[in-house]
């Protein structure tokens, strides 16, 4: 079953602070959702809201249609991690799940799969206390994967995950949206939401600032170009003229920081001016240029 997450008109205030203020947005199946934002921009109330965990002061959430809360069987429709750290510590990560997939219906035979889809079968009878914060985290992926839903809500799911474990978590992300799943995944790593989500819908403080493809997006915004040479400062009034932006990067004596021109344009103007380079390489992606650029500037108008 292919299911939408809509949420419409969210408001959330806790006693004088506005969480969340007349939030609208669709999240659709088939692609990888990014939920990105500042710290305290309100997304992980909006996920908690969706969830059921929190009531919402105006508006609502629906997940196919419905409030979480209506879902007659919701583990087997929407997995979710929120907290990693929400398991009992001296509970294994098999009885965890175990308990989890009694108190929501699920076969117990389906505890052993979830824990190899996760990579941690070996560790399947350690207390949750020894468990790392990347297995803990894996921990929660099955949890949420264990009644076989057609939506996963994960906030921050790759804090603590090690390089391996990034990669491993998009894939699986990447699959799950193929077959028709929707995903909502916060994040605060903007290179590894680019290489992952297909659409990323970007809040601060509680309200929405864009939901727009990530292609669209990062392309709207050029990323920064780090220009490190001995003679780099010679290059600099003719980037300008091409109408870059070039600021010094900080402390370093001959590197910049260029934006506005492809890193080819760059390295022919440096070859046409006979500067030799030790670094060419571009640093910001386009997504988190456009990030900061929409975050910075709602934080300067606001
Ligand atoms: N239970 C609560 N009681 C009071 N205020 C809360 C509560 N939960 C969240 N807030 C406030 O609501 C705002 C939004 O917080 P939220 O945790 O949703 O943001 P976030 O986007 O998930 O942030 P982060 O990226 O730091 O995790 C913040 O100002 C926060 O202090």
């Amino acid at each position: 079953m292919e299911s939408t997450i809509s949420v419409e008109g969210l408001g959330k205030r806790y006693g004088a602070t506005v969480a969340v203020r007349d939030l609208s947005f669709t999240v659709e199946p088939g692609k990888v959702t990014g939920f990105l934002g500042p710290n305290g921009a309100g997304k992980s109330t909006t996920m908690r809201v969706i969830l059921g965990l929190d009531r919402p002061t105006t508006g609502r959430a629906l997940i196919a249609g419905v409030p979480y809360a209506s879902i007659p069987a919701p583990t087997r429709v929407v997995g979710s991690l929120l907290d990693a750290g929400a398991v009992h510590p001296g509970r294994t990560a098999r009885a965890h799940l175990g308990w989890i997939a009694r108190a929501s219906g699920v076969d117990l035979r389906r505890v052993g799969a979830a824990l190899d889809r996760v990579g941690i079968a070996h560790a399947a009878d350690r207390p949750a206390a020894a468990l790392s914060l990347g297995m803990r985290q894996r921990l929660g992926l099955a949890a949420a994967l264990l009644g076989d839903p057609s939506v996963l809500i994960l906030d921050e799911p790759l804090n603590g995950l090690d390089p391996q474990g990034i990669v491993w978590l998009r894939g699986l992300l990447k699959e799950f949206a193929d077959a028709g799943g929707t995903v909502l995944v916060s994040s605060h790593l903007m290179n590894e939401m680019q290489a992952t989500a297909d659409h990323v819908i970007v809040i601060a403080r509680g309200e929405l600032l864009a939901s727009v493809g990530v292609a669209e997006l990062a392309a709207r915004t050029a990323g920064s170009v780090r220009v490190d040479g001995p003679g780099a400062r010679a290059l600099v009034p003719e980037l300008r003229q091409r109408g870059a932006r070039v600021e010094h990067a900080p402390a370093t004596p001959d590197a910049f920081d260029v934006t506005g021109l492809d890193p080819l344009e760059i390295g022919r103007l440096a070859l046409g001016a006979g500067v030799a380079l030790r670094e060419l390489a571009p640093r910001r992606t386009g997504l988190e240029a456009a990030f900061m650029d929409l975050t910075t500037s709602e934080r300067t108008s606001g």
